[in-house]
């Protein structure tokens, strides 16, 4: 289901659903949006938004923030006092690896990261075995366990999700859930936002990757959480002022896209996927939602290069294994990918 109203210029674009662009209808949201100054919090569709993504997951309060990165770093800054203290998170999380290093230099913060056991998503063993509860002068106690679900496309089941908070709770520690691609979690299993949002302290919500947004993420956490955000997204000069042209976008895109669009895009990267099991390609995660990961292990040095050049032959941009499926891709480019892996495995 490409949006039906328009041909996005990223049509045939594979590395991530954050080249997803706003359509004509996304856009013109812009020319009838509301002009107050979100510095005063006084902006109607900036306020209707955060207030509707709250609703969505349960919480008090919804802070807008321009980006993903901001809406993290100021939600596990919010929950974090007096360092020394640390982070628990996947070795693979986007708040560990690219984030610029923010937990280090905006919240002081000692990260541990943690290998999966299983391959796929960290469970409350593996937890257990490198979290830090001491408070002796030694160490870093850990103030935080950071999750992410999606992480590289996987669904994190909720089972485990609601063991690793109920658990965090009974030792002191705070949880927070990177949920960028939480929207398509929800689409691929059922389970909804508020659903998987009640477990954590605050949730970072993207509207800029597979929702289709232009710009930024919401931050969902209890009142007096996002009145202590206020003031950090102020010091990362996150406060906007006609906040409105770029919320009101966002909205439409939220209410357009989720869960419809979303569920389209997991069904292409099934498609994709299943056309690989069929040539025995192996691939590196499960397909649960928009992400296909080829695995090159066992392919010769320079695979990815290769890849994204018979992807640059074929008319589609491609970044290495990681394929990432947004509702704009057109149906020409599934087939010109489909074409490029069989040609990349010569089947
Ligand atoms: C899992 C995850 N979290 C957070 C972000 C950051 O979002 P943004 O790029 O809007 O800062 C990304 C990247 O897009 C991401 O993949
Ligand atoms: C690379 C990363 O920052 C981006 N969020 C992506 O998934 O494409």
């Amino acid at each position: 289901m490409a949006s039906q109203d328009y041909k996005s210029p990223t049509h045939n674009d594979f590395r991530s659903d954050t080249f997803t662009t706003p359509s004509p209808t996304i856009i013109q949201a812009a020319s009838t949006c509301s002009l107050g100054d979100d510095d005063y919090y006084e902006d109607p569709d900036t306020n209707e938004l955060g207030a509707y993504v709250a609703e969505l997951s349960g919480k008090e309060s919804g802070l807008y923030c321009v980006s993903g990165v901001m809406s993290n770093q100021i939600g596990l800054r919010s929950l974090l006092y007096q360092p020394p203290y640390s982070i628990l998170c996947d070795s693979r999380a986007h708040v560990y690896r690219y984030e610029g290093a923010g937990l280090s230099m905006l919240s002081n913060a000692m990260v541990y990261p943690v290998i999966p056991s299983n391959g796929l998503y960290m469970t409350l063993e593996d937890i257990k075995k490198h979290i830090v509860l001491s408070e002796e002068y030694y160490f870093a106690t850990t103030r935080v366990i950071s999750l992410e679900n999606t992480i590289s496309g996987v669904v994190v089941p909720i089972e485990e999700i609601a063991r690793i908070c109920a658990w965090a709770k009974t030792v002191g520690v705070k949880t927070h859930l990177d949920g960028a691609r939480l929207w398509n979690a929800s689409a691929a299993t059922g389970v909804s936002i508020k659903e998987y949002c009640q477990h954590f302290d605050t949730v970072s919500l993207c509207l800029s990757k597979g929702i289709g947004a232009p710009i930024g993420s919401v931050l969902v956490a209890d009142k007096e959480t996002i009145k202590i955000g206020k003031r950090f997204r102020k010091q990362l000069g996150g406060n906007l002022r006609q906040a409105g042209v770029i919320t009101s976008m966002a909205m439409v895109a939220l209410k357009m896209n989720f869960p419809n669009a979303l569920k389209y895009t997991h069904e292409v990267a099934k498609e994709v996927a299943e056309l690989c099991t069929k040539n025995d390609i192996k691939l590196l995660y499960p397909t649960d939602t928009n992400f296909v990961w080829l695995d090159f292990s066992e392919q010769p040095e320079g695979t990815a290069q290769k890849f994204n050049e018979l992807g640059k032959k074929n008319g589609i941009r491609l970044s290495g294994n990681r394929i990432g499926i947004h509702y704009q891709i057109s149906k020409e480019s599934v087939e010109a990918l489909k074409r490029t892996i069989l040609e990349l495995y010569q089947k």
